[in-house]
Parts: C-alpha cells; structure tokens; sequence
C-alpha cells in the first residue's frame, strides 16, 4: 500500500564550499530533515564532518537534523553532536560490542535514538533494542559514499523490519541508492522516511524543490 514519506536530503551530495546555503536551500525547497552523513575514515572508507560542523550548520537548518554516525567508537563523541543541535542521532549497530547502551546514551542526551544497519547484518540482531530505538535506519548500500545503487535484497529486509516493527513507534528509513526508480518499491515495503543524496541534490539549487516532489510521487507510485 502506498503511504507519504518523509525526504530526507543528504548533504554528502552538496557543495562543501557552501554547506549553510544547501542546507537553506533545501528547507526553502520543502525539505523537513536534512541527513548529515559523518565518516571517520575508520568504519568506513571515507571522512566528513565532525560535531563543529553540525553546530555550523544547525543555524540553516529549519526542520530536523539528522545526524547519520559511521564511526567507532561512537559514545565519546554522544554528547558533542547532541550539544550540536542534532535532533537525532543514528548510530549503527556494527560500531561496537555496547549498542544498547550507545542508544541509551542518545536518548540520555535529548536525542531521538538511530539504530542503522549494514547490508549484511540480518534483522535478528535488532529484536532485543526496539525498546531503545526511535528510528530505525536500513541501510540500502554499504555505508561511506553516495551515488550507489540500492541493493534489491534489501527491500525484503524493509518489509521484514517493518513487520517486526509493528504496533511500535520506530520509524523506518532507508539510505542509499533512492531514486525515481527506487523510491516505491522501498516505501511499499514499508520505509518512512527516505534519505536521498544524489538524487535530489542533482541539478544544484534550482532543481530540489522539484527532485524532491518527483522522489515523493514516485514513492507514492504516481507516474513522473
Ligand atoms: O550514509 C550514506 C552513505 O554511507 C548515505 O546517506 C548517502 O549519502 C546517500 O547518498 P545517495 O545514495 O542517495 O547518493
Ligand atoms: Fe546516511
């Protein structure tokens, strides 16, 4: 069944010379999360932002900050992306051995908690947390670049997460690969909330308003 979700624009795919402008940008374009991928160039292949970068930021962000941490150890650095302006802080659960109290850390710290998941870790491993969670965030590429194609196996994992899921107040989203031709299958699946890096920042400023009502229809099946 078709439902309306949630964009999510990934700033990995802006212009790092002008981050405050996308992220302006984007809000003025009808976005009401701005996803902030942070790399530590040890999880994961690839280094971004740290926490002064989302506190530069949280100033032209006029919805939700959601901040996506791949980086290990995560607890050390909780309270910094609080303090930041994070509204949401989502961790993965491959970080380290103590998840459950990384997500009692978040939650400790004003946050809504994140729990992301590798292509590759079964969703058995979250049965135990869906207390501890506000979102849950099912990754649709191997995490640490944009402009991937989503992983197919993974919308069966969407569907199942949601089943598991169900009668709780966990939001699931998905990261990577979204697209016009992706969205839908992902949202009838199940996916709330739709994190999209290339596919809405393609075209620069002008474009978002419009990426982002076509990434919507699409995910609601209407014909763009
Ligand atoms: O977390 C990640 C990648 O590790 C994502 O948030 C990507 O930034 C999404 O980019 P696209 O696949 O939409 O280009
Ligand atoms: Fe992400």
């Amino acid at each position: 069944m078709s439902h309306a979700v949630t964009i999510c624009p990934s700033i990995l795919a802006g212009d790092f010379a002008a981050l405050g402008a996308e992220c302006r940008a984007l809000g003025e374009a009808g976005a009401d999360w701005i996803h902030v991928d942070v790399m530590d160039g040890h999880f994961v292949p690839n280094i971004t932002f740290g926490p002064q970068m989302c506190a530069a930021l949280r100033p032209h962000v006029t919805g939700v900050m959601d901040v996506h941490l791949m980086i290990a150890p995560v607890d050390p650095y909780i309270d910094a992306f609080a303090k930041a302006g994070a509204d949401v802080i989502t961790a993965h659960l491959e970080a380290g051995p103590h998840v459950h109290r990384t997500l009692q850390a978040i939650r400790g710290a004003g946050c809504k908690a994140g729990l992301a998941i590798n292509p590759g870790t079964g969703i058995e491993a979250v049965g135990h947390l869906l207390d501890d969670i506000d979102l849950l965030c099912v990754m649709t590429v191997n995490p640490g670049f944009g402009g991937q194609s989503l992983i197919p196996a993974m919308v069966e994992k969407v569907r199942a997460l949601k089943a598991l899921t169900a009668g709780r107040p966990i939001r699931i989203q998905v990261d990577g690969g979204v697209t016009l031709r992706t969205a839908r299958s992902v949202a009838a699946a199940g996916a709330d909330l739709l994190v999209a890096g290339s596919a809405v920042l393609q075209g620069g400023p002008a474009a978002y308003a419009r990426n982002i009502a076509a990434l919507r229809d699409a995910a609601l099946g209407v014909l763009v």
